[in-house]
Formats: structure tokens, C-alpha cells, sequence
């Protein structure tokens, strides 16, 4: 070997050995378990800023009506009134990352497969209730909206809430123009349906909150069960079953002794709805996953929780708790004082309100009655 050869072969694995050491000084290849003081730099940085853009329940703080850029692209140039596919979702997401779409609105056959809910008793799961659950299930045959609407291209849905600030606004007609109408309990369309329309896709209810009067069930309508209790459950299946109402004394007020609809018009709400709103959205107590003092979201917030999950538009009527109104009608349909809703320890009104008021600052939903 050439002496200029030998010179060569040592220098190069030295100029080899001297790049690799100085490049782990560039790299931060530091010694194990020692936190580089620039990570730990961006990592505070990082931490300020997610601490300062994000609230406690996840959602964005500073929230307009803007659409961020990449959904101004999508939505921007469409004309007003042509159903926005995905819309309401799309918004959820930009001001709340953790939303994730897929949620079935009904229970069906494989409800045991929902992680979410099946451990945890009602009204936040379904645990305990599984085997009275498939009976009700075996004999409802269906799980979704119906042919028609399963197979619609973009779902523009409304929420009707039952309160008063619903009457002398004429909104009806705007109300029959959504393409599933939501109501709710016991509030009436016969006699109100210049204020409230006269479509009702599906009505949500519970035990306590179902209309008593037989022929007051509107037709063609599903008849949507959510339930709060495991006792709802035994009461669904008299109901589904057409059997003599028995063992009502757990119930917190009289309830529909018949429902005038046959099974295959009745559904079982998903339970995840009530979770979510309670747990994620609106922040309310665990009380390790049992109802208990204010935990519990109104029916209306449920309602909306499954259209974002379900509906490509949402837009609700009949929203609005105003405590500083406190003779003004709760109701559309009767003279009740909205002070009322004070006596109710099952809800938590003003956070719920400030979850709502999100959701209508950000545009994800449009509140027609501007009471939210
Ligand atoms: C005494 C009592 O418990 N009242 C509850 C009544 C009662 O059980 C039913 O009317 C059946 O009689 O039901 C509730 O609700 P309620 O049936 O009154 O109304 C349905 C939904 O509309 C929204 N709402 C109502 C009135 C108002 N002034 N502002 C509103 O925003 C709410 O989202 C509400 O959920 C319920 O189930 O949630 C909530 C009420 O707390
Ligand atoms: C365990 C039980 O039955 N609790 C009852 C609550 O469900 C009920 O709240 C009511 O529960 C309903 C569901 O059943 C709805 O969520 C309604 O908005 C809410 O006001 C209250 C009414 O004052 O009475 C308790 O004894």
C-alpha cells in the first residue's frame, strides 16, 4: 500500500467518527432519560399554547362563525339553502378535535358491539338492561329511519325544544322544510302548528315524558325511547308488547299506560348521546357513572348530540332557559313560569347553556329562535 493510500485509510474513519460526533451534539442525541433543554422548551411552548386554545372540555376558545380555510373551500361557494354534506360535523371538528362522527342514532341487534356504552348502567349506558333489550329489539325488526330517509343524500335536521319563546313566531312552515324534524315528550303540533309545523319525523321521550293521550300520537312518526332508569326499560317492553302496564311506582310522575304505535315504529335511542353530552361536552359530574345530582343533560341537548352525529345540517327552535325571565312561560303549549325549571336537580342549566352557546357561536348549529 502507497504511503499516501495508508494516509487515506486512517483519515477517512477518523473525518467518519469526527461527523458522527459532531452531528449528535446538532441532533440532541442525548443520554437517556435526560430531557435536551430545547424539547423541553417546545414542550412548555406546546403546553402554553393548547392550554391557551383549547378550554376544559376541549373546545376552541376563541370561536366566530368563520369558516376555517379548508371548509371555505369546501362549502364556500355553495348557494344558501343547498344541503351542506357533512357540514355540521365538519364544524364540531374544527372547534372540538376530539368529535368523532360515527354513532349509530338507534340501538339494533349488534348493540353489545358499542365499547362506550355497554359499561355503564342507564341512562348512560345500557348494562344490566341487555337481554330485555334484545327481546324489545327482536320484535321492532328496525334500527334506522326508514328507506327513505336512510337513503337521502344530506340530512338537514331540526330540533324543536318544547320552550315558549317557540310561540307568536310563525316559524312552522320553516320547521316542515327540514328533512327530519325532532320532538320532544309531551309538547303538542295539533292547534300550534302555525309556531311548530306539522311534520314530526321522530319523537324522544321517556316514561314520565310520553304523550298519554292515544290519539294525540301523530302517524307516521317513529317513536324514539331513551331511557334514564333501568325500570324505563320494563316500561318499553309493556309498551312494545302491548301488555297491561304493571309495577309503576318507580316512576317519578304518571305515565303512558299505551302507546299507540306498532313496534316496528319504535326505536331505542343510542345511549351515547346522554354520555357525551354529559361527560365531554357539558362537563358534568361522573358520580362514577351513575345519574346523580346535576348530571343529567336536558332531552333537547341529547337530541342535538345525536344530530351531530347523524345529520349533515343541524338547526334547532324552542332552545332557552332565561333565568332572568322568570314569569315567562317555560312551554310553548301551557302557562307553567320558567322559574320552574330551578326546581330540577337533575340538570345543570347554565353549563349546559354555555355548551349550547358554543356550538351556535361556531355556527355548528342555527338556532331560528335565537334563545340559546
Ligand atoms: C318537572 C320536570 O322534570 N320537567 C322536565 C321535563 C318533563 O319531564 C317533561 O316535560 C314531561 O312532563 O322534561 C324536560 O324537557 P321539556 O319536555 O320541558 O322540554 C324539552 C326540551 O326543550 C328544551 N327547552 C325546554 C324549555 C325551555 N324553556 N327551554 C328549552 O331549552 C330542553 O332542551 C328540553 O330538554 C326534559 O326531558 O329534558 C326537562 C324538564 O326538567
Ligand atoms: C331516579 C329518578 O327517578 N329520578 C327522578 C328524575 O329522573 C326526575 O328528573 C327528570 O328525569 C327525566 C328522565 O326521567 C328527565 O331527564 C327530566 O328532564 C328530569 O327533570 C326528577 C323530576 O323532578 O324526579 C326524580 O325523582
Amino acid at each position: 500500500m502507497k504511503p499516501s493510500h495508508k494516509l487515506l485509510f486512517v483519515l477517512c474513519p477518523m473525518l467518519v467518527l469526527g461527523f458522527i460526533y459532531y452531528s449528535s451534539g446538532k441532533l440532541h442525541l442525548h443520554i437517556w432519560g435526560q430531557k435536551p433543554q430545547l424539547e423541553a422548551d417546545i414542550a412548555l411552548t406546546v403546553g402554553q399554547i393548547v392550554g391557551s386554545v383549547y378550554d376544559k372540555q376541549g373546545f376552541l376558545l376563541k370561536l366566530d362563525g368563520q369558516l376555517p380555510a379548508e371548509l371555505a373551500y369546501k362549502y364556500g361557494n355553495l348557494s344558501e339553502g343547498v344541503c351542506k354534506p357533512g357540514y355540521a360535523a365538519a364544524k364540531m371538528t374544527a372547534i372540538y378535535p376530539k368529535f368523532m362522527k360515527p354513532a349509530p342514532m338507534f340501538l339494533d341487534r349488534n348493540f353489545r358491539r358499542l365499547a362506550k356504552v355497554c359499561n355503564y348502567l342507564p341512562p348512560f349506558g345500557f348494562k344490566t338492561q341487555e337481554r330485555i333489550i334484545d327481546r324489545i329489539l327482536t320484535a321492532t325488526k328496525n334500527y334506522g329511519l326508514g328507506e327513505d330517509l336512510d337513503s337521502h343524500g344530506c340530512k338537514r335536521c331540526i330540533i324543536v325544544g318544547n320552550g315558549g319563546i317557540l310561540a307568536n313566531k310563525s316559524l312552522g312552515s320553516r320547521i316542515d322544510d327540514y328533512n327530519i324534524v325532532v320532538r320532544l315528550n309531551d309538547a303538542p303540533v295539533t292547534g300550534f302548528s302555525k309556531d311548530v309545523g306539522t311534520k314530526t319525523t321522530m319523537r324522544i321521550t321517556y316514561p314520565e315524558g310520553a304523550i298519554q293521550k292515544p290519539e294525540r300520537y301523530e302517524k307516521d312518526s317513529l317513536f324514539v325511547f331513551s331511557a334514564f332508569k333501568p325500570l324505563d326499560f320494563k316500561w318499553l317492553r309493556q309498551m312494545v308488547f302491548k301488555e297491561k302496564l304493571r309495577g309503576t311506582q318507580g316512576f317519578w310522575k304518571s305515565v303512558a299506560h299505551y302507546v299507540p304505535r306498532e313496534p316496528t315504529e319504535m326505536r331505542i335511542l343510542n345511549p351515547y348521546f346522554i354520555q357525551e353530552a354529559a361527560f365531554q361536552f357539558i362537563g358534568l359530574p361522573l358520580n362514577n357513572g351513575l345519574m346523580g345530582k346535576g348530571n343529567i343533560p336536558t332531552l333537547g341537548t341529547v337530541a342535538i348530540t345525536m344530530a351531530l352525529h347523524n345529520c349533515d345540517e343541524v338547526a334547532v327552535a324552542g332552545f332557552g332557559y332565561d333565568m332572568n325571565m322568570p314569569h315567562a312561560p317555560l312551554h310553548y303549549y301551557e302557562t307553567v313560569k320558567m322559574s320552574a325549571i330551578k326546581e330540577s336537580w337533575t340538570h345543570n342549566i347554565s353549563k349546559e347553556k354555555e355548551f349550547l352557546r358554543k356550538l351556535v357561536k361556531a355556527n355548528v348549529i342555527t338556532d331560528l329562535t335565537n334563545g340559546i
